[in-house]
């Protein structure tokens, strides 16, 4: 049993970075702005980063979208810098907890979703990398735990409330696991959990209508803001897929 479980880890491991790789070979070229997102499949596409910025001496710059980010960065010595010095960024490679048929997103599983979507919006090209069970049809397909969004503390429970009473579902206060309490998230806020995943939603404008309510921060929902998804799949192999207003030479 044991034996088993430890194949099917090892394999997804593989999956992440398998997509990452290819991904990052894809994309990355020198002299250019490259936005780091967070999660434990971006660790595979920073390590790929910095063997090609190592091999062929390529200049580039990376804007981290989270501590975990920016620690990576250092990690891996590669150049940090930020919206101010550079608001404008070439490429984001970020992972993601779901990606529907058409890259719509779930993201913030690890509670970095505001830092991850200011940072994509500022990219031209926002590229995701995850292994094959992020790879859905639909949002809640295969992700059972929720759309994260980010709150401002004072406003936690009105917030669920409303959510609730609007939209149905239940949410939640995602609570810390070293930790008495709430996640805290990089900007000092509470991420709440919001358990109603219909296949029906129209997610662009439930997405905005979140965005309307005084105290939301920001959604996990990345509506239209991926351009390619490379997931690793059990074989070995990487399927890619485009979103489908988009031409391969926009890239
Ligand atoms: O959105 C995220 C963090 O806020 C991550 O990108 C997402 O949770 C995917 O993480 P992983 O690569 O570990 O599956």
């Amino acid at each position: 049993m044991i034996f088993f479980r430890k194949i099917s880890t090892m394999s997804l491991e593989s999956a992440k970075k398998v997509a990452s790789i290819k991904a990052v070979d894809a994309f990355l070229k020198s002299n250019s702005v490259i936005g780091i997102g967070s999660g434990s499949t971006i660790v595979y596409a920073v390590e790929r980063i910095a063997e090609l910025v190592k091999n062929h001496h390529w200049k580039i710059q990376c804007v981290p979208t989270s501590f975990q980010a920016k620690q990576l960065i250092h990690k891996y010595d590669l150049p940090l810098t930020d919206l101010e010095a550079n608001p404008e960024l070439d490429l984001c490679i970020d992972g993601a907890d779901e990606v529907d048929d058409n890259l719509n997103l779930i993201k913030g599983g690890g509670g970095c979703l505001l830092q991850e979507k200011i940072v994509a919006s500022c990219a031209k090209t926002l590229v995701i990398v995850a292994d094959y069970t992020k790879n859905s049809t639909y949002l809640g397909e295969q992700y059972k735990k929720g759309i994260p969004i980010e709150v401002v503390p004072m406003c936690y429970l009105p917030i669920i409330k409303k959510i609730q009473e609007n939209f149905g579902g239940t949410v939640t206060l995602r609570m810390a696991q070293s930790k008495a309490g709430p996640v805290i998230t990089d900007n000092g806020n509470f991420i709440i959990d919001w358990f109603v995943l219909d296949p029906k939603f129209n997610w662009e404008k439930l997405n905005t209508e979140l965005l309307l309510m005084p105290g939301v921060v920001e959604t996990g929902l990345f509506i239209n803001m991926a351009f390619k998804a490379y997931f690793g799949l059990p074989d070995g192999s990487v399927k890619i897929q485009v979103r489908k207003d988009q031409y391969e030479d926009e890239a």
